[in-house]
């Protein structure tokens, strides 16, 4: 019975009628009592596995109990139990990945509600779309088309993130969305394939979808992500700099041919106050790093923005790992019943990085800290984060002499400068990377391994993504924050957010007082005021200044 059950599997036989024939695929009696049923199905069924179907599959196949299956894991995890520690956490992730039901099969509202809580997704809004749980779902539920799967197969993407879970349904029901997931979860991803999939087509009647980003740099990394999404398809995808806003301007009629763009908010603006961009058939307007377009300083810019995007259907959504509760009120005010997405915590910090804090007394014991550092050894690559482009300049300096390779990224370095450090820093080419907040957000360097805060940072937004460098896409990570009795203030701000993502802090940093409202503002406005970083000897110093004064002295005469 059992090759012709494989065999037969699907397929309905009138058993009574063929009983003589079916009885020629029955093995010996004698067979069968020696052998385990199942083990000989299975043999035979993996031999007749045409399409490498999982073993899972194969048991749903066959028809292995489950108990029977259960009793052989428990045998298992008994061996393992022998050979490593017992650990509570990686049986908690075995048990989901058992449970783990697809949502098309989720039928009640009570099986939706406990697979998003089993992805920590929180929702707040009314009428939610369901989420999925595989991108197989996308072309088999949603009628995506088949290149989008195909080029996230390509990426190796094999499961949704849960912001992609839960973000990707609600974009495609055309909802507003306000999307709130940790750093280095897949935000990017869980708008582009929504925005690809409702773009249907090149279409050349100008920009369709328009993707604000706080540094040129972060547009660009999302600019080649689109790339490798929309590889198949004639998307036209414009990356708004000095260059190709010239083009536009001296060739009108080019600017229809492009479907989507992607900007800083400044060169936006130019470009529109300049009659260069029309964004009237913009359907998906979304501010990555959302937070940061809506503070003080980019409001403005990002307003004119919202004002020149007059498609009545325009459909916004706001991605960040941090929203600030002002930011969160501002933006309930300009969204059209608006759906708010959580993914665990709200503004905490990823939990795959390892938080420390280090109490280094005066400015001088930083840098004593960092070379202590390189002399003990450690995995590049490295991120430093300071508080200035002074400051920046001055570590460069001082970390240029001691044989490692390091270098140093911020507004004032050439874009050509920034791009091949960028690109220097992913290819290992680059050990140490000292950088201003310029580098904060964003920027998916998926090898950091350890991210140094030299200067306190001024917002717990700016520690949480300036961390964020390391511990991406579920990989580990390690950050270390420098303190001095100047920062001790704020410390409670940070010791906030490594509780809170579940960090070991030390009882006494717990009692710590939180930083009063107003302090927080100020030092948000104005850092700390630091001594240069700087190891030579006052009397070197004096020197140097001397010969400065004096060579100045010379070239005026
Ligand atoms: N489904 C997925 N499976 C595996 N890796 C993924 C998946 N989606 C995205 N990634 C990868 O995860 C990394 C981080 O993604 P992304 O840059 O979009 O993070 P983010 O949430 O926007 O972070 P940040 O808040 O720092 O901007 C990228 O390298 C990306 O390729």
């Amino acid at each position: 019975m059992d090759l012709f059950k494989v065999l037969g599997s699907g397929a309905r036989f009138n058993k009574k009628r063929f009983t003589d024939d079916i009885s020629l695929f029955e093995p010996s009696n004698k067979l069968r009592k020696t052998n385990d049923t199942s083990d000989t199905q299975m043999d035979i069924m993996q031999e007749i596995n045409f399409f490498h179907n999982s073993k899972s599959a194969i048991d749903e196949t066959l028809g292995v109990t489950k108990d029977k299956k259960i009793t052989k894991d428990v045998e298992k995890d008994q061996e393992e139990e022998s050979i490593n520690c017992y650990n509570d956490e990686n049986e908690d992730e075995d048990d989901q990945a058992e449970e783990e039901p697809l949502v098309k099969d989720l039928n009640s509202m009570d099986d939706v509600k406990s697979f998003r809580k089993r992805h920590r997704i929180h929702i707040y809004g009314t009428d939610i779309p369901n989420p999925f749980s595989s991108f197989d779902d996308l072309e088999s539920k949603y009628n995506f088309q088949p290149y989008i799967c195909k080029n996230l197969k390509n990426s190796a993407y094999e499961k949704p993130t849960p912001i992609q879970m839960q973000a990707i349904p609600i974009m495609i029901h055309g909802r507003d969305l306000m999307a709130m997931a940790p750093t280095g979860s897949g935000k990017t991803l869980a708008y582009i394939i929504p925005m690809l999939h409702d773009l249907k087509g090149p279409e050349k009647i100008g920009y369709r979808a328009l993707i604000i980003s706080p540094t040129r740099e972060l547009a660009q990394q999302i600019y080649r992500e689109f790339k490798k999404m929309a590889v198949g398809k004639k998307f036209k995808v414009c990356m708004l700099t000095k260059a190709t806003a010239a083009t536009q301007a001296q060739t009108p009629h080019l600017r229809e041919k492009f479907d989507i763009l992607i900007s800083t908010p400044l060169r936006l603006v130019h470009a529109i106050q300049q009659d260069i961009i029309e964004l009237k058939n913009v359907r998906h307007l979304i501010l990555d790093e959302a937070d940061k377009l809506l503070e003080l300083g980019f409001l403005e810019q990002t307003d004119e923005i919202f004002a020149a995007c007059s498609n009545v259907k325009l459909q916004k959504a706001l991605f960040s790992a941090t929203f600030p509760s002002s930011v969160e009120t501002l933006a309930n005010d300009f969204m059209k019943d608006p759906i708010r997405v959580v993914i665990g915590l709200k503004n905490a910090a990823t939990e795959t990085i390892k938080q420390k804090l280090l109490y280094v007394g005066q400015e001088e014991g930083k840098l004593i800290a960092v070379r202590q550092l390189i002399q003990e050894g450690f995995k590049p690559p490295v991120l430093i984060f300071v508080q200035s482009i002074e400051r920046a300049k001055e570590l460069f300096h001082e970390l240029i002499y001691d044989g490692i390779n390091v270098d140093v990224i911020h507004s004032e370095r050439t874009k050509a400068q920034r791009d091949s450090i960028i690109l220097n820093l992913k290819q290992g080419k680059i050990w140490v990377l000292i950088a201003t907040e310029l580098m904060a957000r964003g920027m998916d360097f998926k090898g950091v391994n350890l991210v140094i805060n030299y200067d306190f940072p001024q917002s717990v937004q700016s520690y949480i993504h300036r961390i964020g460098r390391t511990g991406r896409a579920g990989r580990s990570g390690e950050a270390v924050t420098y303190y001095t009795k100047d920062d001790a203030p704020y410390l409670k701000s940070v010791v906030n957010v490594m509780k809170e993502s579940g960090c070991e802090v030390p009882d006494w940093m717990l009692q710590l007082k939180n930083p009063s409202r107003e302090s927080k503002k100020r030092l948000r406005k104005k850092p700390i005021e630091r001594k240069t970083i700087d190891t030579r000897s006052t009397y070197d110093l004096k020197k140097m200044i001397r010969k400065k004064y004096v060579s100045n002295y010379l070239l005026l005469r």
